[in-house]
């Protein structure tokens, strides 16, 4: 048999010799290598779970870590529209305090820097926050935390480095914003918010003081199913009709009163009135006065919205650092459960006064008595 056959042969019926093995492992590896640098380059690669800040709010906030990550690609995308060199991602606090961060490729190149907010979703728990807070985050000069901080009703005593360490890192001219609903009924926030910013934007978003508290109940039954029914909760004794106004469900709707708390320490000039209703009827025109409040170019319109009709709301038709279609999570939207008639009606007529007023003092009528 001639040499070359032979040698031919050899080859096909013989392994593969090692050396040519351990070549063919080592491309394979440092393939596998260069996929995941370009994983995480593209700003995916999540090493650590992140931890959810406590809040009301179950799953749309999501994790900080999460949530710090996903801004970073909007603002590398900035960048690198500008020719900016910057890559790299920066962790997020482990939700232990100032400091806590690790000096990241993106510290090092000075992209951007945390800073304490400069306006803030402070309520309604219930009344359309989520909707507003992920809607403004389009907004390229708008940076947003996702998950909900609670720094001046639970976690004030960690202080501002802590506060500022969860806040997303801006450019000059990006809005810093956060959004915790139980700021709004929570009696030191007004004076804690003023102490630390005189200038903060205030934004609340409200809605039917009476849908709202359905909506509130509806919550905390699908968290624990055994609680007694709206109607039980709502009186405290039923044959008088008297209402229980210590049920969170029903106070948090007293609008006007808690008002008044803020009022104290700001303007009314510096608080804006988002309807939760329109929220889902005209969110562009919703937005619209937001942007506006906000001092930012109107570019949130009608374009980036579409009307979901199995979810029954308005969504997104591409989320931030996203080009897919975009709606909120299964725990907004929910079916609330029937309530007696009789039940909503007597909660109509108690909250008529407190609406009047609150119109009286914002100036806007919601058309929650008409
Ligand atoms: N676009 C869109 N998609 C889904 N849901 C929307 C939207 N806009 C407003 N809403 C209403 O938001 C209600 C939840 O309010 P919040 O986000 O403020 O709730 S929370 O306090 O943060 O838990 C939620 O209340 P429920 O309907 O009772 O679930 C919604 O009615």
């Amino acid at each position: 048999m001639p040499r070359a056959t032979m040698a031919l042969g050899a080859t096909i019926s013989e392994p593969l010799p090692r050396s040519i093995f351990k070549k063919f492992v080592l491309m394979l590896c440092s393939l596998l290598m260069s996929l995941y640098v370009f994983y995480c380059l593209a700003d995916r690669c999540h090493t650590m779970p992140g931890p959810i800040i406590g809040g009301s709010e179950e799953e749309e906030g999501g994790s900080l870590v999460s949530e710090l990550g996903q801004g970073q690609s909007v603002k590398r995308k900035r960048l690198l529209q500008r020719g900016q060199p910057g890559i790299g991602r920066s962790m997020a606090p482990g939700g232990s305090g100032a400091g806590s961060e690790p000096v990241s490729t993106l510290t090092l190149l000075g992209e951007g820097s945390k800073k304490l907010p400069q306006a803030i979703i402070i309520g309604v728990k219930k009344g359309g926050t989520r909707a507003l807070l992920e809607f403004l985050r389009v907004h390229p000069d708008i940076r947003a935390v996702g998950a909900e901080p609670h720094f001046f009703d639970r976690n004030y005593e960690k202080g501002f480095d802590w506060y500022r360490d969860l806040m997303p890192r801006t450019l000059d001219g990006q809005i810093t914003m956060e959004k915790t609903p139980s700021y709004f009924v929570t009696k030191e926030a007004p004076a804690r918010i003023s102490a630390m910013s005189k200038d903060m934007k205030l934004i609340v978003v409200v809605r039917d003081p009476v849908t709202r508290a359905i909506s509130d109940y509806t919550q905390t039954l699908s968290k624990r199913p055994d609680i007694p029914t709206f109607e039980s909760l709502t009186f405290k004794n039923r044959t008088t009709s008297l209402i229980d106004t210590s049920w969170s469900a029903i106070q948090i709707g007293i609008y006007a009163k808690h008002l008044e708390n803020w009022l104290l320490y700001f303007p009314i000039g510096q608080i804006l009135f988002v309807s939760g209703e329109r929220m889902i009827t005209d969110p562009a025109g919703e937005l619209g006065r937001v942007q506006d409040f906000l001092g930012l170019k109107r570019i949130i319109t009608d374009k980036h919205f579409y009307f979901n009709q199995t979810k029954g709301f308005p969504c997104l038709k591409k989320a931030e650092g996203s080009s897919k279609p975009h709606c909120l999570g299964k725990t907004k939207g929910r079916t609330h459960p029937n309530i007696d008639q009789e039940v909503v009606q007597r909660l109509r007529e108690f909250y008529r006064p407190f609406n009047m007023k609150f119109y009286q003092m914002t100036g806007l009528n919601f058309g929650w008595d008409n």
